[in-house]
């Protein structure tokens, strides 16, 4: 369990064929509390995965600092695990040996097999350990994923997009999940996602990202009890305070993006109030 300090961070990427650079968020400052559930939501392009690479490690700011407890960030390490949409596992690997292959290489063998054993029970895949990863389902191979991130023991857990190309069971199963292993383990989580629902359900604070210019829009403290329940006039009304901001986000990303085609009425009435926007923007 570990602060994360993100202060006043730019990142500008450059341009060459243009000759111009192109920054996607400056002076972006954003303390995660030590074992704090915090999501960044926001439209396609306004850099949450940026944000969460610099993070990471992956990824240089142009300026500013990243502070993960008394460590500035610079590149990756340990002390982050990061799960993203692709499990990416070794299909020659066995369930276990996937885990196993991601433990410190000073770990005994059978010692990290049980390491590996514990986390992937953590994730209830207990009878798959044999496993290739071929005979999984597409939401049990992002179990193993974040087993193999959870075995290094990270002081935080960054998350980008982990459940976004499963299907709606799969993804309600692995909310679960996600939640329970929060709870097991106390880890600090960042978690990058665009479907406001994902994020009301999972996190102690929702950090609403804009575009052009791009950075925090608003930051909402969830305060609803857990299990957080959907139906809920409170959680719909969330729901919709979220909604009414990310909208007028999406419209300019689609302005921008469509130019002249863009037609404004035809896109409030996709991307309005519309609470089944929820489920996936
Ligand atoms: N290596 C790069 N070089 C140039 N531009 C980049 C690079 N990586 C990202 N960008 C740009 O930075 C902006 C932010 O990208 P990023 O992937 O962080 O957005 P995002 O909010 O995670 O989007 P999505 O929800 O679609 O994944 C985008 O305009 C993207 O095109």
């Amino acid at each position: 369990m570990e602060r994360v300090m993100i202060t006043e961070v730019e990142k500008t990427f450059p341009n060459k064929e243009k000759n111009q650079s192109f920054t996607v968020f400056k002076d972006l400052s954003l303390t995660v509390e030590p074992g704090e559930f915090v999501s960044l939501l926001g439209p396609s392009g306004c850099g949450k995965s940026t944000l969460l690479n610099i993070v990471a490690g992956l990824d240089q700011s142009t300026s500013g600092k990243v502070k993960v407890g008394d460590t500035t960030i610079k590149e990756p390490g340990s002390d982050r695990g990061v799960v993203f949409q692709e499990a990416a596992l070794m299909p020659w690997l066995t369930v276990l040996e996937n885990v196993m292959f991601a433990i410190n290489k000073k770990m005994k063998k059978e010692e990290a097999k049980e390491h590996a054993t514990k986390y992937l029970k953590l994730v209830h895949l207990s009878k798959f350990l044999h496993s290739y990863p071929h005979e999984l389902s597409g939401g049990m191979k992002q179990r193993v994923a974040i087993a193999r991130a959870l075995s290094m023991d990270p002081k935080v857990l960054l998350m980008d997009e982990p459940f976004g190309a499963l299907d709606e069971q799969t993804r309600m199963m692995l909310h679960k999940e996600v939640q329970y292993i929060w709870e097991e383990t106390k880890k600090t989580i960042l978690f990058v996602t665009h479907n406001i629902r994902e994020s009301i359900l999972l996190s102690d604070r929702i950090v609403l990202m804009g575009t052009r210019p791009g950075g925090i829009r608003k930051i909402y403290t969830v305060d609803l009890p857990r299990p957080r329940v959907p139906a809920s006039p409170e959680f719909i009304q969330l729901e919709q305070d979220i909604m009414a901001i990310l909208g007028g986000e999406i419209e300019k990303v689609m302005k921008e993006e469509m130019g002249d085609d863009f037609n404004s009425q035809k896109a409030s009435l996709l991307y309005g109030t519309d609470r089944n926007m929820g489920n996936h923007i």
